[in-house]
């Protein structure tokens, strides 16, 4: 798969997500007639009985908005949301229709996102007409931190979050407030952490998550990649382990917040090295990677240089084992280091097998581990490993 060019914007998606009741709707009610959003089509779907959600959005915007049938938007009514977007990509492309240029989805609160985001990469219309922009989790402030224990489901949508919202402020005790932050944190090292109340428009929240937007508003691009940043979060006072390792040789923070990351397996790590990757050096990684770890990856986001052009640096986007088409950037952002980075949300994945494979695959090889060609060699080599047939 050549690499197309980053400039190529195809229709921006948004994933609206957060647990039952989280706020999303209240969300998506006070930021749909920004500016921002003009033009968007918002698909939402509720789960239960009565379809509420959709009137209480149709009641601020009487056009633009699709609903779908009751039901869970990762199971169910994927199928109908898949058609719905088909159906949006191909009216854009319809004479005399002005051309949609952004998709909200508003998920129900049961969603699992992967699923959504795996249709999203896969299919081979959706990948060609629809680039996400991002994934923004909507919290309840005074509920988060028990939600986020008793949900695996709220715990995978913090997981991949770019964005997180913090509803209901006003209501939750500072305690309450502080549990959920570092519920978040746990689980989601670096995604900007937004508290509803301030919130003036869609822009950098429904709007603007993608590595673009990111870098024209001046933030790093750890901030895409999720990275752990080397500052305190400024609400929360202690360190954190997420197990992240940066070239493997150390972890940031040792406090003991691991519970829910043991009881899921969800963990998030990076991936870094200063050498070019030959092309085929990294599509072999993820071609390995994903065949063998695909499912259990829930993201993952990178930045490559290339050796055949290291000056243009690849912009990887993946899913639960399908990649987004690479994009280039025309230069590497200030202060990216010209450094391939990768950051990976896996669950249930060994960092070790991850971190050996991409070491084998890139040149930074360690004493003992066997190298790309050994591998190739020998598929034993790595535990669970196999080529061929
Ligand atoms: N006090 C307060 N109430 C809020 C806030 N955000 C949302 N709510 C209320 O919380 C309730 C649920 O909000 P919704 O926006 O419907 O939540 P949702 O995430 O769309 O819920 P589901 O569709 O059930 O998943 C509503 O009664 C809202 O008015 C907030 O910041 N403060």
């Amino acid at each position: 798969m050549a690499p197309q060019s980053i400039s190529a914007a195809p229709i921006r998606l948004t994933l609206l997500t957060g647990f039952l009741g989280a706020g999303k709707t209240t969300l998506l009610n006070r930021l749909i007639g920004d500016p921002a959003l003009s033009g968007a089509a918002v698909v939402v779907n509720e789960f239960g009985e009565a379809a509420i959600d959709p009137i209480l959005v149709e009641a601020v915007s009487s056009d633009g908005v699709i609903s779908l049938s009751n039901g869970c938007l990762c199971c169910t009514v994927r199928g109908e949301l898949i058609d719905t977007l088909c159906d949006l990509a191909e009216a854009k492309n319809g004479e005399g229709g002005a051309p949609l240029q952004r998709v909200v989805v508003e998920t129900t609160g049961l969603a699992d996102p992967g699923p959504i985001l795996s249709a999203l990469m896969s299919h081979p219309t959706l990948v060609e007409a629809y680039t996400l922009d991002g994934v923004v989790t909507v919290v309840d402030g005074a509920h988060g931190a028990k939600t986020l224990d008793d949900h695996a489901d709220s715990r995978r949508q913090v997981a991949v979050a770019d964005r997180i919202v913090l509803t209901k402020g006003d209501l939750a005790s500072p305690a309450a407030l502080q549990a959920t932050r570092t519920a978040i944190r746990d689980l989601n090292a670096r995604a900007p952490i937004v508290d509803a109340s301030t919130i003036t428009g869609a822009e950098g929240i429904l709007v603007g998550c993608g590595l673009t937007a990111t870098l024209a508003r001046g933030d790093d691009i750890g901030v895409w990649l999720g990275e752990p940043s080397d500052q305190p979060d400024a609400h929360c006072d202690h360190e954190h382990d997420h197990y992240y390792h940066h070239d493997g040789d150390h972890s940031h923070g040792h406090h003991d917040h691991e519970h829910h990351l043991r009881q899921d397996g969800i963990r998030s790590f990076s991936l870094e090295t200063d050498r070019p990757v030959t092309w085929l050096a990294i599509t072999g990684f993820l071609e390995i990677l994903n065949g063998t770890a695909g499912q259990k990856i829930l993201r993952m986001k990178g930045i490559v240089r290339l050796a055949e052009d290291p000056d243009r640096p690849l912009v990887l986007h993946g899913v639960q084992g399908f990649l987004h088409p690479p994009a280039r950037l025309a230069a590497w952002p200030a202060g990216a280091g010209g450094k391939t980075r990768l950051v990976v949300i896996a669950q249930d994945l060994e960092e070790s097998f991850v971190r050996d494979l991409f070491a084998a695959f890139t040149g930074g090889v360690a004493p003992d581990t066997a190298d790309r060609t050994a591998i190739e060699e020998n598929p034993l080599a790595i535990p669970g490993l196999r080529f061929g047939p």
